[in-house]
């Protein structure tokens, strides 16, 4: 009899014994579906060995798996990554399964779907809808929510079309075939510093071997075409490429620029697929079909077939770190998955983390730079507006300078971008009468006014309501104003000094699908705005020629609360935001309104001076044994009711590990002491870097009785300190 240690797709559970049915096989990695009581669920064949090689069960206890799941089997390195992700961020390891293998993994790739194409034939009534549905659809074949989304028209509009004759449905294997990407489609010319780091990152692909490569390039240096080279020689070599963004708005003008490239477009992959999407690319990705993958951070687990290079172009940004779940960051997981795959793996920024310089400092990373714009484009000016001396008019927030460098562009027919990472229209609303603020009823956190829909919103949880008349304190009438700016109150300065300006709001309620995101960059690529206001989603990887002003409307906002990352966060921003002006012939000029121009942050950005900055940083974080030098853990624990919670943070911090140079800090509510209606205390390790948390930690858990009402999230290596 042939039995199978199986690890499933359950958070609950480690590994358990099944027999395979007689005729099949189940080798390693095999994936499989599997009873568990009444139900059915997934999961992958393991090594007996693994987490904490568990006593085998009884044969005559045994069931049987259900079936074999006709995919590639899971290969050894990335069960491997399973096991040390799990191990590392202290998550159970069918959380982390999970992320290899989604729902669509189990749908079988062969089942027919109903797709629908144009027939050629219009129908008698052609509304104006439909002449742009079916000039936007052309060719393409999809399912009626694919083909709604591609025409940005209702499905019913489709539907129709259906209906009337226009599309027809045909049955559509799911596993199309994907373009095969030529490397030799469209090569660009490199300069001569590009022809070099390119030289280097081809010879680390075609050594197939582990390696960190630190792209470090400034802004406009083509840090893309140059690992662009990359891809092209694993494409060459027969294998698969990945490119990790921090942001879902970057995938959609990342395809454009790769379908430049390399004549099709990569695969994607991101929360924002349809499902039949999804499904086509998890099948070809597994199959090594899909040749480049451009993907969210979520892509780096999936099972490619043939891995050959891993890119995390923009690797400083924060967001590649997971909040939620398993708790991991996607640019440490894919140095990760390189070392146990012995492939390179690519971190790209023109402001590296301190932590991956530190790696460089130590000789553990290939250090690879640009240090001059491609074509003769020059970095920008910057230079600080000091708000004390320069302050807006009342009830404004744009200083008479910047305001002056607006209709001096506007004159001139360039693009300006105001810049401030606060979305909506003013982040928190107050009674003139009574003093109240209009609170979250289930996060401790102020209502942010969105003005475009009418909404009061709440960042953390997403309760909405609709903006009330009378203050919900003391009732008194229009007694309510909003304080401080958001994006949209920007834009509303914007349109009274300048109404004649054509504007673009960009933050991610406005960009909320790649469709959206495409949109925004024709209309800017051809002229039609002339001032942009966004959030953080527009300092990064947009490449607007015409573009030369850049207001930072407040370089300070970023620097309170204390963050152990709050300087370089600050100057990583600012340094990428300022990076989008002057990348055509015409300089670029970055106006910083600031508070504290005497703040080394501020000081080292006007000066152009990175390396005093990451100096002194450093430095000052190895003093305090903070990250890359020092590490930390948070343990939140949380429950809608607030004894449970606080008691159990009690019993665990009366508990807490003892141990040269740990020191464990609260219990104490957390900074977010409420969120989605569960209370929330946290307690903070801090631990010299060599010092074993994970361990520590583990026995620390268990050694407490959990009641069903508390959860507890751990936190490796947290960014937010909420
Ligand atoms: N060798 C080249 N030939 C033609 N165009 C190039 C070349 N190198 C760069 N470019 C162009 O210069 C612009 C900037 O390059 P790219 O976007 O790759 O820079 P980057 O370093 O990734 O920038 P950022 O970090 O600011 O996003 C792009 O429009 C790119 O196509
Ligand atoms: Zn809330």
């Amino acid at each position: 009899m042939t039995r199978a240690r199986v690890l499933l797709l359950t958070a609950a559970l480690g590994p358990l014994d099944y027999r395979v049915p007689q005729g099949s096989e189940a080798p390693l990695g095999s994936v499989v579906i599997a009873p568990l009581g009444p139900r059915r669920i997934g999961g992958v064949v393991w090594e007996d060995e693994s987490f904490g090689a568990p006593d085998p069960v009884g044969d005559n206890r045994l069931r049987n798996l259900y079936e074999i799941v006709p995919v590639p089997p899971i290969a050894a390195p990335l069960r491997r990554l399973v096991e040390w992700t799990s191990d590392y961020y202290l998550s159970p390891p069918g959380s982390v399964l999970r992320m290899l293998l989604p729902g669509v993994a189990f749908a079988d790739a062969r089942r027919p779907i109903v797709e629908y194409r144009a027939t050629g034939e219009l129908p008698a009534r052609m509304t104006p809808q439909r002449t742009v549905a079916l000039g936007k659809i052309g060719a393409r074949q999809g399912t009626v929510r694919e083909l709604a989304k591609l025409a940005d028209v209702s499905e019913a509009v489709i539907r129709g079309l259906v209906h009337v004759g226009a599309l027809e449905a045909v049955s559509a294997s799911a596993d199309q075939p994907c373009p095969e990407p030529d490397p030799a489609f469209a090569p660009p010319d490199l300069s001569a510093e590009q022809t070099a780091a390119a030289a280097q990152l081809r010879a680390a692909v075609a050594a197939a071997r582990f390696e960190t490569l630190l792209l470090d390039g400034v802004t406009g240096s083509g840090k893309t075409e140059v690992y662009m080279e990359a891809i092209a020689a694993a494409v060459d070599a027969g294998r698969q490429a990945l490119v990790l963004l921090p942001e879902i708005a970057l995938t959609e003008p990342m395809l454009t620029r790769f379908a430049a490239r390399f004549g099709c477009e990569p695969v994607a992959w991101h929360s924002g697929l349809r499902s039949t999407e999804r499904r086509r690319a998890w099948h070809a990705i597994a199959s090594g079909e899909a040749r480049i993958v451009v993907g969210a951070r979520s892509a780096l687990f999936l099972p490619y077939a043939r891995l050959g290079v891993i890119v995390v172009d923009e690797a400083h940004e924060t967001s590649f770190k997971q909040e939620d779940g398993v708790h991991y960051h996607a640019r440490d997981v894919a140095v990760m998955r390189g070392y146990f795959e012995g492939l390179p793996v690519i971190l790209a920024s023109a402001t590296p983390a301190l932590e991956s310089l530190a790696q460089v400092e130590a000789g553990r990373y290939r250090h690879i730079q640009l240090p001059a714009r491609f074509g003769g484009a020059t970095l920008p000016d910057l230079a600080a507006i000091d708000m004390r001396q320069d302050p807006p008019d009342r009830g404004r927030w744009l200083a008479p300078p910047l305001v002056d460098a607006l209709a001096d562009r506007l004159e001139k027919g360039e693009q300006s971008l105001l810049f401030l990472n606060r979305r909506g229209f003013a982040p928190l609303t107050l009674c003139r009468t009574c003093g109240h603020r209009i609170q979250c009823p289930n996060c401790t956190a102020w209502m942010v006014e969105h003005r475009l829909v009418h909404r009061l919103a709440c960042h953390h949880c997403g309760h909405v309501m609709p903006p009330p008349r009378l203050c919900p304190e003391c009732e008194d009438e229009d007694s309510l104003v909003a304080c401080g700016p958001g994006v949209e109150r920007v834009a509303d300065e914007v349109a009274l000094r300048f109404p004649e300006a054509r504007t673009a709001i960009v933050t991610s309620d406005t960009l909320w699908s790649p469709a959206r995101a495409a949109e925004f960059v024709a209309n800017v690529e051809q002229g039609l705005v002339d001032i942009i206001i966004g959030t953080q989603l527009v300092t990064k990887g947009y490449h607007f020629p015409n573009l030369t002003l850049v207001g930072v409307v407040d370089a300070d906002l970023g620097l309170d609360g204390g963050d152990l990352r709050a300087s370089e966060r600050t100057f990583q921003q600012i340094a990428q935001v300022a990076g989008r002006a002057g990348r055509g012939v015409k300089p670029g000029e970055v106006l910083i309104q600031t508070r504290v121009p005497d703040a080394p942050v501020m000081a080292a950005l006007v000066a152009g001076d990175r390396d005093g900055f990451y100096a002194a940083e450093a430095a000052a974080r190895r003093a305090a044994g903070a990250p890359p030098y020092g590490r930390f853990a948070a343990l939140v624990i949380s429950s809608e009711d607030i004894e449970v919670a606080r008691g159990v943070a009690q019993r665990l911090g009366a508990k807490a590990p003892v141990a040269d140079g740990l020191a464990v800090y609260g219990p104490a509510p957390a900074p977010l002491a409420m969120l989605r209606g569960r209370h929330r205390f946290r307690l903070l390790l801090h631990a010299p870097r060599s010092f074993d948390l994970q361990g520590t930690i583990r026995a620390w858990v268990d050694s407490i009785d959990w009641p069903a009402k508390a959860r507890l999230a751990i936190d490796v290596d947290p960014y937010s300190f909420v």
